[in-house]
């Protein structure tokens, strides 16, 4: 039997089943041995390029963007919007067939829009070339479902299945769980919460599923069962995402005041060119980028040229993005802007010192 069949079986079997007191570890279980077989089969199989990689398109750019949607919501007549690169588009479906990155210039920073063929459900097992695109969703930033505004909210949902059966989460922090395996000693659960959607049984049951007899857990959050799998599991991605409802020139008012009101979420029309403006504002704040503009001493910062860097960057980072070699002459650094605590005035800081969008910063080497 494949792994498609076995978790089908067991599948199955969790729907035969009444999810009651009784069952609830049983279920446990279940669940363990699905989470495996997912992992299993999101195994490389073989020569078709690197681990999970899906398509061979470089990552370059400061950022990348996924874009992830069934067949003809309009995925390639956004790129071919929003860059100067073109992507086929029809009426027909699976008119993209293959990964075609564009960028998208925004706020100084060059962002990788990458079209992706339609998925189908079903794709996470390997249905078209579903399995391919998810997995390259999860080598995103930042992941935008596109969804048609004119058909049934229930693709959402098939989406966000698809997504999650790869192990990327949206929209979610990693649940706050440290788990450690250790060789011997026993099973040690600490919680500093009140657990009210799982309790010590229950992540017993699942650490007996994994076959973990050795560890200490701490948990300080009140996570469900899936999170405290994921956790075990720890290939999991927690990546931001956005919803975009596209095609609302031909929806009513009424709808689109529904869609534009969703969390995350909101409304466009490729083909009329309405709210694209809005559409790459919100990827930039999704994807938390932080610009970083340097200063030789004397003379003006170069405002058109800044460093693009992720939120939580330090100095450090901005050495690296000048010159490879900057960190090891390094004296300090002096920064203007909201990260400078005397600010209007610049601060003296080290490698460490976290910077924020718009600083400026000058490097003194030695
Ligand atoms: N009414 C309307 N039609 C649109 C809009 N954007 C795209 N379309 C049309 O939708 C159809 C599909 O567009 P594509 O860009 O090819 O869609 P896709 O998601 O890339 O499709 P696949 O590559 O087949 O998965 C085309 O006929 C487009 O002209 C829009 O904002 N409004
Ligand atoms: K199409
Ligand atoms: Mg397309």
């Amino acid at each position: 039997m494949g792994i498609v069949e076995k978790m089908k079986e067991i599948e199955e079997e969790m729907a035969r089943t009444q999810k009651n007191k009784a069952t609830e570890y049983h279920l446990g279980l279940l669940k363990a041995k699905l989470a495996r077989y997912r992992a299993q089969l999101l195994e490389p199989t073989g020569k078709s390029g690197k681990a999970g990689e899906g398509f061979d398109v470089q990552k370059s750019g400061d950022a990348r963007v996924a874009l992830i949607g069934f067949p003809s919501v309009g995925k390639s007549t956004l790129l071919s919007k929003t860059t100067k690169t073109a992507s086929e588009t029809a009426a027909y479906e699976f008119t993209t067939l293959t990964a075609i990155p564009g960028v998208i210039e925004y706020g100084g920073a060059r962002i990788q829009l990458l079209d992706l063929p339609g998925i189908v459900e079903g794709a996470a097992q390997g249905r078209g070339r579903g399995r391919q695109v998810v997995s390259v969703a999860k080598t995103a930033d930042l992941i935008i479902i596109m969804l048609d505004a004119t058909k049934s909210q229930e693709q959402r949902r098939l989406l966000e299945i698809e997504l999650d059966a790869v192990g990327i989460r949206l929209n979610k922090k990693k649940p706050d769980v440290v788990f450690k395996q250790k060789s011997a000693g026993g099973i040690t659960i600490n919680t500093t919460v009140k657990l009210t959607h799982t309790d010590e049984k229950a992540v017993r049951t699942v650490l007996a599923g994994y076959k973990i007899h050795n560890c200490d857990v701490m948990i300080r959050e009140d996570i469900t069962i899936d999170e405290f799998i994921d956790v075990l599991l720890g290939n999991r991605k927690y990546l931001p995402c956005l919803y975009v409802f596209n095609k609302i020139d031909s929806i009513s008012m009424e709808e689109l005041d529904r869609l534009a009101n969703l969390d995350h979420s909101l409304v466009i029309s490729c083909e009329l060119g309405l709210n694209l403006d809005y559409l790459l504002e919100k990827i930039w704040e999704n994807l938390g980028l932080v610009k970083v503009y340097t200063k030789k001493r004397g003379v003006h910062p170069d405002l058109t040229d800044p460093i693009c860097l992720r939120k939580g960057a330090t100095i450090e980072h901005v050495c690296h993005g000048i010159h490879r070699t900057l960190v090891s002459n390094f004296r300090y650094a002096l920064v203007w802007g909201k990260s400078s605590k005397f600010a209007p005035h610049p601060q003296k800081v080290g490698l460490t010192h976290l910077v924020q969008d718009d600083d400026v910063v000058s490097i003194f080497t030695k």
